[in-house]
Parts: structure tokens; C-alpha cells; sequence
């Protein structure tokens, strides 16, 4: 069982750490000295109401924004607040958008081996291969989505969903950020995501997901942070909190809430 008290295994850092993360967009103050971390070992949760600022901290991470002010690390490692999103994975980052980023019009087996595709001069080398490799990705993950030629536009929100979770699982990547894994599933696929997770977990990895399905969340996630309106109002042991008090942080109806209302630059 993950050690908790540290966050996780015997591992000695996090594998990601926000330290005081602030970003604003004009007048709107989307974080406000965001502290986080998730450890190896780990499915950490991330809950809030519309516009609590879940992307905006996950964007930050994959330097799709850049924060303000605060620090971010990496499994111990600073990283330069200006990073990009096309080094997240050199940093050992796979991650799942809501919006998903699968190409449409290629076949299931590109789309899982997108960006270690076995190329020269352009030219895609081994498709047999790839099929393959994707057939077997799909199997080890229990995951049946047909054939694996099947192009992904033809596939159902469910069915893209658990793809593009494939292919972060592909990558093998220390720390998998999630996006509103199960938005677009059914109780049974939410059911397979939940499992691949604690696969992931037991794999050592630390697994951060942002969601709104408190029930997905009070199943699989070790931890859950609660953000509203741009403030971390608090991080609990699943095994020590209730339904009710998420959802008093997530609605702020708790006593000492931190946040009453949004605070703007105008008004700061
Ligand atoms: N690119 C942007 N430009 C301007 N404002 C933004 C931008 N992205 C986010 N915001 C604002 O920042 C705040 C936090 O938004 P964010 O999308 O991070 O919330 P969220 O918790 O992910 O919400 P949801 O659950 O609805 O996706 C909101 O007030 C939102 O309108």
C-alpha cells in the first residue's frame, strides 16, 4: 500500500511539485499561489467547479501557459517556467488532454505510435509492425476497440478516449497528467480507466487526473486536492474525507473558506 504520509512509496521527491503558482489572464486571476505535488505511487485527484483553474494548472505543467510566479519540479528537478510543450515529454510528462489531440483522419495503430513512428525521409517504415505493436498495447491494456486499422474519426468519444489514454500509457513516462479521463465513457469503460490507473500506480508511476466524477474519484484516487476559484482550498487522504466535505471545498459552504469570490487584479 502507498505510504501516504509522504504521498508515496519510498520515493524521495515528488514527481511533481508546484510551489506558488500564480498565473492571471488580464484581469482574472486563474491561480493565486497554487501549491502540489503527487508522488510516485500515486493517483492524485483534482477537483473543482467550472473555472477553478484545473487546465490552467495543468497547462502550466506541459508549457502550454506559463505561470507568473511560483516553482515547478519535476521528480526533484526545476524546471525552467517557460518550457514548452513540445519538451514535456523529454521530461518525462505524458499527458491526455480533454480535447484529446488524436488525428482523425490516421488509423488507430498511428495514432497510438504518434511520435515514434518508424520513419525515413518521412516515409513510414514498418506498418506491419506498428500494427502490431498497437494490437498488443490494446491487449495488454484489455482495451478492444476492433481493428487497429480502423481510422480514429470513425470511433465513437468513448472509443477515442481510451485510446488517446493508450497512448499515454505507451509512452511510459514517469508522471501521466489526465484531463477528464472518463468525461466521454460509460460506467463500464470509467470502470477499465480506474483500473489502468492503479496499474500505472502499482507500476510506480504517479498519476494526476483532473475530474469532475466524484464517484470515479472517491474509487481509484490516494488523494484529492480541491481547487476553487484559483486557490488550493485543501488536499485530503480519500481514505480520510467524505463526499460531503469535497463537496463543501468545492462550493466553498465549509467554515474559514478561503475563497469567497474570485479576486481580479481591478479589485486586488
Ligand atoms: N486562455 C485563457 N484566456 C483567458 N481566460 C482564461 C483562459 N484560460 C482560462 N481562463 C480563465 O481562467 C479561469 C480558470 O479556468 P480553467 O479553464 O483553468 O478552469 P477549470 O477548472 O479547468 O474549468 P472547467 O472545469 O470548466 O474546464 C477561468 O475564469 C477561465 O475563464
Amino acid at each position: 500500500m502507498t505510504d501516504l504520509t509522504t504521498g508515496g512509496a519510498s520515493a524521495i521527491s515528488p514527481a511533481l511539485e508546484l510551489r506558488g503558482i500564480s498565473k492571471s489572464f488580464g484581469s482574472v486571476q486563474a491561480l493565486e499561489h497554487v501549491d502540489f505535488s503527487a508522488w510516485p505511487g500515486e493517483i492524485h485527484a483534482i477537483v473543482g467547479d467550472n473555472g477553478a483553474g484545473k487546465s490552467t494548472m495543468l497547462k502550466i505543467v506541459t508549457g502550454i501557459h506559463q505561470a507568473d510566479a511560483g516553482e515547478i519540479y519535476l521528480n526533484g528537478r526545476t524546471v525552467d517556467l517557460r518550457h514548452n510543450a513540445t519538451t514535456v515529454q523529454d521530461l518525462g510528462v505524458a499527458v491526455v488532454y480533454q480535447d484529446l489531440a488524436l488525428v482523425e483522419c490516421l488509423d488507430i495503430a498511428q495514432n497510438l505510435s504518434l511520435g515514434s513512428l518508424p520513419r525515413r525521409w518521412g516515409i513510414v517504415l514498418d506498418r506491419q509492425r506498428m500494427a502490431r505493436d498497437a494490437a498488443k498495447v490494446l491487449s495488454d491494456l484489455k482495451v478492444r476497440v476492433g481493428d487497429v486499422h480502423t481510422p480514429v474519426g470513425l470511433l465513437s468519444g468513448g472509443q477515442r478516449q481510451i485510446i488517446a489514454i493508450a497512448r499515454a500509457v505507451r509512452m511510459d513516462k514517469p508522471l501521466i497528467l489526465l484531463d477528464e479521463p472518463t468525461a466521454a465513457l460509460g460506467v463500464q469503460e470509467s470502470a477499465r480507466v480506474g483500473t489502468i490507473m492503479g496499474e500505472l500506480r502499482a507500476a510506480g508511476k504517479a498519476v494526476v487526473c483532473i475530474s469532475h466524477d466524484l464517484e470515479f474519484v472517491f474509487a481509484h484516487a490516494d488523494r484529492i486536492t480541491v481547487l476553487r476559484l484559483g486557490v488550493s482550498v485543501g488536499t485530503r487522504k480519500t481514505a480520510d474525507t467524505t463526499r460531503d466535505e469535497i463537496v463543501g471545498l468545492i462550493t466553498g459552504a465549509f467554515p474559514g473558506d478561503p475563497r469567497p469570490t474570485r479576486v481580479t487584479k481591478d479589485a486586488a
